[in-house]
């Protein structure tokens, strides 16, 4: 028997409720929309109000809410938004005891119901939350993910884009390292039609380009004030969720647990994978310069200061 696809999305916040919708717009699956008892009902609420805009919408996808995991048995994917968000003056690190608790005890409850799913994380610190997730859940490596590469190139194209008055489908970027402001943005790597930047914008505003990617998230934060940003994260959580439940072996950027690849070991950290039907199939190496490395360097160190919280 044929069966729809299967995602729960733990975690009903700005994040949660906006990529359950996403992910359901797209026929990726059946959604089910997770938040704590406390949250039951306005969660039911939210996946009614998204189910009854699919006819107009034209999409197939059952939306539910609940505050039970027994409803998320046999998911094939498991989103993670749980936990709490930055507001103006934090940072994303300020976030780590709280919602590495929340982790533990929301990936005990996905590994009893779901035990072959593949878990994408998007709680912040998200490094440090991915290597949380991946020692509570006893997974293998391919199958527990984070996102941030996807968030932080989109971010860059959108700025080049604009920069350039171009179409942003014609934009490629590509950042590597950890989601905090010193991730490495390389413009080596990144081209506007396939010419690359640096034959296009005049070094300065490149160097601007950059610096406002670094810190993209926050500035949506002073912007809005009370809370983070979640269209732009609940699009690039959903276009992973397509290349894992299509198994598109798509090329993007994900938070990976490294063993040796760029020299890095019992790290998670945002580098460029293949993102297919098992999870990550591949983490690709590049050659970087003394440079790119050193900063890449000082973005591990950034994310491993994190983690030292975790096991302290
Ligand atoms: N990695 C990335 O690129 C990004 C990460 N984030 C992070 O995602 C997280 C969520 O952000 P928002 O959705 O904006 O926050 P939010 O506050 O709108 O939603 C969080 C939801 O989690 C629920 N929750 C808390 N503890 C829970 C538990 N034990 N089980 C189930 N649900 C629980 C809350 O009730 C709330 O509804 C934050 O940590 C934020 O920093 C946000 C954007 C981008
Ligand atoms: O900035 C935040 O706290 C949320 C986030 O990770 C982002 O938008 O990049």
């Amino acid at each position: 028997m044929i069966r729809r696809k299967k995602i729960s999305v733990i975690g009903g916040g700005f994040t949660g409720a906006t990529t359950a919708l996403m992910v359901a717009q797209k026929e990726l699956g059946d959604v089910v929309l997770v938040d704590i008892p406390q949250a039951e009902n306005p969660t039911k609420g939210k996946a009614l109000d998204m189910f009854e805009a699919s006819p107009v919408q034209g999409f197939d996808a059952n939306i539910t809410g609940t505050s039970s995991y027994e409803d998320t048995k046999d998911s094939d994917l498991v989103i993670i938004t749980a936990g709490i968000a930055r507001k103006p003056g934090m940072s994303r690190d300020d976030l780590v005891n709280t919602n590495a608790k929340v982790m533990r005890s929301v990936t005990e409850q996905i590994v009893k119901y779901s035990p072959n799913c593949i878990i994408l994380v998007l709680t912040n610190p998200v490094d440090a939350m991915s290597y949380e997730v991946f020692r509570t859940s006893g997974f293998p490596k391919e199958r527990v993910i984070g996102q941030s590469g996807v968030l932080d190139t989109a971010r860059f194209r959108s700025f080049v884009a604009a920069e350039l008055n171009v179409s942003v489908e014609d934009v490629t970027g590509f950042v590597l390292g950890g989601h905090g402001d010193d991730m490495v943005p390389l413009v080596r790597y990144s081209y506007a039609g396939g010419i690359p930047l640096e034959k296009l914008i005049p070094q300065d505003r490149l160097d601007a380009i950059v610096e406002r990617t670094r810190k993209g998230g926050g500035e949506i934060v002073n912007l809005l004030g009370n809370g983070s940003a979640y269209y732009a994260p609940a699009a690039a959580l959903t276009q992973m969720a397509e290349a894992i439940l299509k198994d598109k072996k798509r090329i993007l950027p994900s938070i990976a647990y490294l063993e040796g690849e760029y020299g890095y070991n019992d790290l998670y950290l945002g580098v460029p994978t293949v993102l297919g039907g098992s999870g990550i199939e591949r983490v690709i190496e590049l050659e970087l310069t003394d440079e790119e490395k050193k900063e890449l360097d000082k973005s591990a160190d950034s994310v491993r200061k994190v983690m030292q919280v975790l096991n302290a």
